[in-house]
């Protein structure tokens, strides 16, 4: 296994706000990795640092092979970034920015390509002024990608986007990273990140509160299942290890079809909220 990044000990205050104190991330090349938070809790703060944009206080950080604190125009390159208001009302066409862009990379892909990927394609010819917030951030997630690099930071971004565009998004994610791009996401949307995250970190108060796979976070795959039906009106609710039993109990009980019937384990959402609201 290769590590992307790797950050030990990543502490950064700003004045009397502890933004980020004492983290650890291994991100393995070819994955992607989803950091979650609450508002404030220190993620685009520990993506910058990673990015090279802001320096730290403490804490050892090394980002393929490179510690940000020292960029090489070669590491750059290797590198792409989606930020999170890029707001730069620009007269350029779609097509135009995308094509500039793709002169600073030594491997740029072909901004046709990428504008088609971004689903763009029929944007291509107008002023980026004219585009809606959704669309001025698919051209963004275009320049992020157009130097076809080896890792991918994004943050948040699909805010502002609609339902269509948000799926859209994900494939071109899913597309990436099935080519072997690592892509590291800071999201709010659950959803978004249990659609494409291999691993996630929740992050509050500036630490890691728990790391894993969306599907077992926090003891969600152990999680006593809920099973829930009607009887005479009224709903009735059992938490279970063993959901299939008691079905098949219900099943005899009623003779057949359970009213309303439910079973349901602790979503990414509930273990998400359970984690942030654990005291520190
Ligand atoms: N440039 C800055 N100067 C002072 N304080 C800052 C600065 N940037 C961030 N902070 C503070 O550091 C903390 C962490 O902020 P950060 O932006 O990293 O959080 P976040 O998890 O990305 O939040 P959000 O989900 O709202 O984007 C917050 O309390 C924020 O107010």
């Amino acid at each position: 296994m290769t590590t992307a990044v790797k950050v030990r000990g990543l502490t950064k205050r700003y004045g009397d706000v502890q933004a980020v104190g004492g983290i650890d991330l291994d991100i393995r090349a070819g994955e992607v990795f989803a950091i979650l938070g609450p508002n404030g809790a220190g993620k685009s703060t520990s993506v910058e640092i990673m990015e090279g944009y802001r320096t730290r206080d403490a804490g050892e950080v090394s980002v393929l092979g490179t510690d940000p604190n020292r960029p090489t125009r070669e590491w750059r390159s290797r590198i792409g970034i989606v930020l999170q208001t890029a707001d730069d009302v620009a007269e350029a066409t779609v097509r135009e920015t995308v094509r500039h862009f793709a002169g600073y990379y030594p491997n740029a892909k072909d901004p046709d390509e990428v504008i088609e990927q971004v689903g763009l394609t029929d944007k291509a010819g107008k002023r980026i002024r004219q585009l809606s917030g959704g669309q001025r951030r698919r051209v963004d997630v275009a320049l992020g990608v157009i130097g076809a690099p080896e890792l991918l930071f994004l943050d948040e971004p699909t805010t502002g986007f609609d339902p269509e565009a948000r799926r859209q998004f994900w494939g071109l994610i899913e597309g990436l990273a099935h080519n072997g791009t690592t892509i590291v996401l800071t999201t709010h949307y659950l959803d978004e990140a249990e659609a494409l995250a291999d691993r996630v970190a929740v992050v509050a108060r500036g630490r890691i509160v728990a790391e894993g796979e969306p599907k077992t976070l926090g003891g969600r795959a152990t999680a006593k299942a809920r099973v829930s039906w009607s009887d005479e009106g009224e709903r009735r609710t059992l938490e279970t290890d063993t959901p299939t039993r008691t079905v098949l109990e219900l099943t005899h009980r009623f003779d057949g079809e359970v009213p309303e019937l439910t079973v349901t384990r602790p979503s990414l959402e509930d273990v998400y909220l359970q984690l942030i609201e654990t005291p520190a």
